[in-house]
């Protein structure tokens, strides 16, 4: 196996499988496994698979088992390797990829898996039953080999591609490991009260009472114990909640912005921090976004809380085409990134990044930077965000840009220069430090 193992993305039609069958299930997870491995993103092949249209418990085996199998890609493409002698047709192995998955995940139920693997199998390829029979069984048989092979192979082990590990292995000597591992988790799920129409202790109460039981962390995001759907949040389609990683809940307290001052968030979309900004504080928001799709979200999101916000399609790095020469006090850099601090929500990106795409984040974020500094008024403040766990994007662009601008001051947040947060249970992945424009 290759560091990234990018090959042509050729979706197959669903053949005829009852709708109710685990073989379905396995098909259509099969179907994203395979468009990932091809290359495309998760996000857009669930909208192009119509995965959203399937009744609720179809469409939730189907992304359980397209994001466990994911998560697992390096293992079982790794026993794929090892057992079959020629590559199989593409979907054929992203069915049998998904069938290990859930063999590891289920090995209490592993005789229907196999069954309906290989039913699936069939129903693309009858000719080709056997072989996919001969492999799932070969790997029941010889579990604890498999095992021993899978934990002496890096990216097995750590189910994350090699040049990942070696970049975190540098970035994070002490808790690499740990980072890891927690990429590996499921997400925990945080809300935002929204302070607008109700205080915390009211907000607490009222998820006690729809018993959604939660802890408040120190920033007053409110941390679930078990992630819901959510039309079980109360009176969240009244604008009463947000669901934001609890990681992401510190901008609008660390950017602070007071009463009638002009802040730009400069990498809006889909508007979760502008939202938490205007929440905060009654300030004259301009929401700046390069992609006219995405941006459209954020009028959803600002509309579902009754905030509003001056949302303009445009390029942080040409200021020239969006900005009406007024300097912002405040600035919200949240940059785009690797996302290596949130994948284990997005378990796709693992495999679709390269290690040589960090240094063009890398550019594209000093970019931003560097333009967005014209746009500060002296004295204010720019707020510099990742959700990426790489010192690439974010040590060393701070302290490259500190050395490219005299005017820059960092300002130290809770006694800290920089706030590297690490995935654990309670957050994803962030980094923050906080710049002020001297003159
Ligand atoms: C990390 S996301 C922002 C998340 C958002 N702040 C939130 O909390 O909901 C980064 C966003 O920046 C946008 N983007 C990328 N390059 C940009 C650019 N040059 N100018 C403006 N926006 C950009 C991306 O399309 C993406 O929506």
């Amino acid at each position: 196996m290759t560091d990234h193992p990018r090959r042509r993305a050729r979706v197959q039609p669903t053949p005829r499988l009852p709708a109710d069958s685990l073989a379905y299930t396995i098909d259509r997870a099969a179907a994203l496994v395979e468009a990932v491995v091809g290359g495309k993103a998760l996000t857009e092949m669930i909208h192009l698979e119509r995965i959203t249209e399937l009744p609720a418990p179809v469409r939730g085996a189907v992304l359980d088992l397209t994001y466990g199998s994911l998560r697992d890609y390096a293992r079982g493409d790794r026993v794929l390797a090892h057992c079959l002698s020629k590559p199989l047709p593409l979907h054929l192995h992203a069915i049998l990829l998904v069938a290990l998955h859930r063999l590891e995940a289920r090995p209490d139920t592993a005789h229907t898996i196999v069954d309906q693997a290989v039913t699936a199998v069939g129903a693309h390829a009858p000719g080709l039953k056997a072989v996919a029979n001969g492999v799932l069984r070969k790997v029941g048989r010889e579990r604890a080999m498999f095992e021993q092979m899978l934990e002496k192979d890096a990216q097995s082990h750590h189910r994350h591609p090699n040049w990942w590990i070696r970049l975190l292995e540098t970035a994070q000597p002490e808790h690499w490991q740990a980072v890891l591992a927690a990429g590996n988790q499921h997400p925990p799920m945080a809300l935002r009260a929204n302070l607008r129409q109700l205080s915390l202790a009211d907000a607490s109460a009222q998820l006690t009472e729809a018993g959604l039981s939660h802890r408040i962390l120190d920033n007053g995001a409110l941390l679930l114990d078990t992630p819901v759907p959510v039309d079980r949040i109360p009176g969240f389609a009244e604008g009463r909640f947000s669901v934001q990683d609890a990681g992401a809940q510190w901008a609008a307290q660390w950017l602070a912005p007071r009463t009638g001052e002009r802040v730009l968030d400069a990498c809006a979309a889909p508007g979760g921090k502008s939202a938490h900004l205007l929440e905060s504080a009654d300030i004259a928001l301009t929401a700046l976004e390069l992609d006219p799709t995405r941006a459209r979200r954020i009028g959803d999101t600002l509309a579902r809380l009754g905030l509003s916000a001056d949302v303009r399609i445009g390029d942080a790095r040409h200021p020239e085409h969006w900005w009406d020469g007024q300097p912002f006090d405040r600035i919200l850099a949240d940059v785009p990134c690797s996302a290596s601090g949130v994948a284990r929500r997005h378990p796709d990106i693992k495999w679709l990044r390269r290690a040589t795409d960090i240094a063009g984040f890398a550019a594209q974020q000093s970019a931003i930077l560097d333009a967005l500094w014209h746009t500060l008024a002296p004295g204010g403040t720019m707020l510099y965000v990742t959700c990426s766990v790489f010192d690439a994007e974010n040590r060393d662009q701070i302290a490259h840009f500190c050395a490219r601008h005299a005017d820059a001051r960092r300002i130290a947040i809770q006694g800290r220069m920089e706030h590297q947060l690490l995935p654990d249970a309670e957050h994803d992945g962030f980094y923050y430090a906080l710049l002020e424009k001297t003159r």
